[in-house]
């Protein structure tokens, strides 16, 4: 299959639509206009040598009288895969390191206090081949792993927090292996891991076959620049998910992911905007780029014939806020580093406006949920 060659939406707006109505139409797709956050020379400078997409957009809130702005950077970073797959695996882990430290370095001269990769980042998505090996190989521990060292060396040296997605090997559960995000702090320090909830079942997204559904819950992590939640890929498909991260007081929640064109593009700007709106947060969509090609063969019992790869990795890594305001996408073929500069009293705002949280009905969603869950279960369906 061929290289992608359509940039990005935002890219063929601006060349063709006429001055005078792409106001009116950004704001219809986008929301509030966001101002373009200043960024220092030095980073402009390194992202051109380092041949990786660089932009940062500023989400303000009003001032209060009584609260002081909550403003944090956030960094999204998607890239493509360095080494071909079948390189031996150190080699690919090393080439990956050495990638997104990079770019990590130019998100610390920007300021950012916290950091997000894409799904599964030490790694090709080589969960379609459902082969065993060599990929269970770049499975580590999440509290003590190669990858893991790593991020709590950047984490400390930028005084910045990183959530790191990687594939966890659990040797106190028998070296089961799960879709996990590791979240380090400024300080260096693991503050905890949270695991994919939702496995895919689509597609060439052959997960169900290495991981189960995460035990972690809706975990939210308090860090020195918000609370934070990691809801893993597929999870964005799921308004629950995204709900109960915010039930436990997530401001800021993050999407790692990997998906292609051909079967989630459409989906990609609604869900994790949809989900920001819904839960008066900001949330993070962050999506892996470009093509992986597999040596083997694979088919996913839909009637394709077999192949080597997945499609399209398609970038497009965003930010929404709870205003509805987005951020637009990076790129669609290229590494990108996306710059959020957040205030967070925004969500605050948001909720005192639209009362989303004081009016959602939820005792009635929980009665009937539970209802819903028993094997007598009775829809309340009136009939003639
Ligand atoms: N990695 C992953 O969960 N992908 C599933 C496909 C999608 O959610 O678009």
């Amino acid at each position: 299959m061929s290289e992608c060659v359509f940039e990005s939406l935002e890219n063929t707006l601006e060349t063709y639509i006429p001055d005078a109505e792409l106001g009116e139409i950004k704001r219809i797709l986008y929301g509030n206009e966001l101002r373009k956050l200043t960024l220092p020379q030095t980073a402009l400078d390194a992202a051109l040598e380092k041949d990786f997409v660089l932009q940062g957009y500023v989400f303000e809130a009003a001032p209060e009288q009584l609260r002081a702005p909550r403003v944090v950077r956030v960094g999204l970073i998607q890239n493509k895969i360095i080494l071909p797959t079948d390189a031996p695996v150190l080699d690919q882990i090393i080439a990956l390191h050495k990638r997104v430290g990079e770019i990590v370095e130019v998100a610390a001269i920007c300021g950012v206090n916290i950091v997000c990769f894409q799904e599964a980042w030490t790694m090709p998505f080589a969960f379609c081949t459902r082969e065993r090996e060599p990929w269970t190989e770049f499975a580590e521990s999440a509290e003590d792993g190669f990858t893991t060292h790593f991020c709590q060396k950047l984490a400390k040296k930028y005084n910045m927090v990183i959530v790191s997605p990687i594939l966890e090997r659990d040797e106190i559960h028998g070296g089961t292996l799960w879709n996990t995000a590791v979240v380090v702090s400024n300080t260096g320090t693991v503050l905890g891991k949270s695991r994919k909830n939702h496995i895919p079942r689509v597609g060439d997204f052959n997960e169900s076959t290495y991981y189960m559904e995460g035990n972690t819950d809706h975990r939210v992590f308090q860090t020195q620049f918000g609370k934070i939640a990691v809801n893993i890929c597929y999870g964005r498909h799921h308004p629950l998910n995204w709900l109960m991260y915010s039930m436990h007081g997530a401001e800021i929640i993050f999407n790692p992911s990997a998906t292609v064109g051909a079967l989630s593009e459409p989906l990609w700007s609604i869900e994790a905007r949809n989900a920001a709106i819904a839960n008066h947060c900001f949330t993070c969509a962050i999506n892996r780029v470009g093509m992986e090609y597999f040596k083997n063969e694979f088919t996913s019992g839909d009637g394709k014939k077999a192949h080597h790869d997945f499609g399209y990795f398609y970038g497009s890594s965003y930010v929404a806020a709870p205003d509805g305001s987005r951020s637009p996408g990076l790129s669609r073929t290229q590494d990108g580093l996306l710059i959020a500069e957040l205030d967070l009293n925004l969500n605050q705002q948001s909720a005192d406006k639209w009362n989303f949280k004081m009016t959602g009905r939820y005792e009635l969603y929980a009665k009937e949920l539970a209802q819903a869950v028993q094997h007598d279960f009775k829809p309340n369906i009136v009939k003639e």
